[in-house]
């Protein structure tokens, strides 16, 4: 089904993981912070401790070994190498990092490396945050410092995870940190993030870096009916979910439908946001249901639920032709100038050590990916979300991701039946 070469991975990322936040000259983020405000995390949960990866990652590694992926991708937690987000480097946090990935590289595993997945240092934060164009120029020096570091052994890099769940839920909902709920007012973070992309290509294209891509992730949106109402909500919705953040780093142009939310100036922006990238990552979990606003609601879209697909246990609809549609969708809209695409995140939450369920999930989403590559789709890789169980935001610790289980009390990591499931994928012999 999958030709020689495709690259099948895991992916996490550095506060769901890592814990240690008070090791090693690590710095405060809008996590820790987050998470030490009341009612903000389920079972008032927080990543103080997580999966202890940043003590146990020999363990974890081993686990990758076993598993027999060739490619990890992990993050970078911005302030354990800028403990205020400026200025020199924490020596010990970049040690970190060099020490990870030399043991991947000794390993046999590539090290795909994402720089931000959304631990702002709080410093910054407080100075703006995405808000401003100042941290933008910020990420870019961060970029340079660990490009420098690492650019000799890391094969693809990622300035940022999902700018858009940062953008929605951290700056528009409040769902999640920094807990601002600006609604409309938030696009200065979404177009601010994109010109960090911007910088940071740049920046780790100047060190040497052997290719730069994205990991944005990207819903299929669903219209509740084909009225001419709920068909203009939903390309609303898709301009604000999906194309804000694909157009101008794919194309250098924003959706209409945004540019009446953008800051002044942002059209200046658009070349450095427009870097030409090596890979196209697409994070693919489910569906959008949407339809026009009720009476009284401000905004040009309403969200509705999937109906009519099985749930996981972080209440997702199961859909696996919804990945096959938006890859579609997404070579139609960008043609010969989208990159070849990787599956940088797809992934489920259900409970206990035998997981048919997982197993199911990602059959069936491998055979739409399949069917989507012999639809014209260049894919050249898989990454499940997520090599362990770990830190799942706002919800904290009850939704299970991982193909490894991870108790919780002591740290042990049991793999589950999904991992020996893509073990044997991989291997050639499922
Ligand atoms: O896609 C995301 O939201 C993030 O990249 C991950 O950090 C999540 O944990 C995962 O997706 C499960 O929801």
């Amino acid at each position: 089904m999958f030709p020689d070469g495709f690259v099948w991975g895991v992916s996490t990322s550095a506060y769901q993981i890592e814990g240690a936040t008070r090791e090693g000259g690590r710095g405060v983020s809008v996590w820790d912070t987050f998470c030490a405000t009341p009612d903000k995390i389920r079972n008032g949960d927080n990543a103080d401790i997580a999966c202890d990866h940043y003590n146990r990652f020999p363990e974890d590694i081993a686990l990758m070994s076993e598993l027999g992926v060739h490619a990890y991708r992990f993050s970078v937690a911005w302030p354990r190498i800028q403990p205020n987000g400026q200025g020199p480097a924490n020596p010990e946090g970049l040690d970190f990092y060099d020490r990870l990935v030399d043991a991947l590289c000794e390993a046999g595993i590539s090290p795909v490396t994402t720089l931000y997945h959304w631990d702002t240092p709080q410093a910054l934060e407080d100075a703006g945050g995405w808000l401003v164009k100042d941290t933008a120029e910020r990420f870019a020096e961060y970029a340079a410092i660990v490009g420098e570091r690492l650019a000799d052994r890391v094969n693809m890099w990622i300035p940022l995870n999902e700018p858009m769940v940062e953008t929605l839920f951290g700056y528009a909902l409040g769902e999640y940190a920094p807990g601002k709920a600006l609604l409309f007012d938030a696009m200065p973070a979404a177009h601010y993030q994109n010109l960090a992309h911007g910088f940071a290509v740049s920046a780790l294209r100047s060190v040497g870096a052997k290719a730069v891509g994205t990991a944005n992730n990207h819903s299929p949106v669903w219209p509740a009916t084909r009225s001419e109402q709920d068909l203009q909500a939903a390309a609303a919705l898709s301009a604000v979910i999906n194309w804000m953040y694909s157009d101008p780093m794919v194309k250098g142009s924003y959706p209409d439908e945004v540019i009446p939310y953008l800051p002044a100036g942002f059209a200046d922006d658009l070349a450095k946001i427009a870097a030409p990238l090596d890979f196209y990552g697409v994070n693919y979990y489910e569906p959008q249901g949407v339809a026009a606003p009720g009476e009284g609601n401000p905004m040009p879209f309403e969200l509705r639920p999937v109906d009519g697909y099985p749930l996981t246990t972080n209440d997702s609809p199961v859909v696996p032709d919804g990945l096959r549609e938006f890859l579609t969708t997404l070579k139609a809209r960008y043609g010969e100038q989208l990159p070849p695409v990787y599956i940088t995140e797809s992934g489920c939450s259900f409970d206990g050590i035998q997981d048919q369920q997982r197993i199911d999930y990602h059959t069936e989403h491998l055979a739409a990916l399949a069917k989507a590559m012999s639809e014209g789709v260049d894919v050249r890789g898989y990454f499940v979300w997520s090599l362990l169980d770990n830190f799942e935001w706002s919800k904290g610790y009850q939704p299970r991701f991982g193909l490894v289980h991870i108790d919780y009390e002591t740290l042990a990591r049991t793999p589950k039946d999904s991992f020996h499931w893509y073990r044997k994928l991989i291997g050639g012999v499922a």
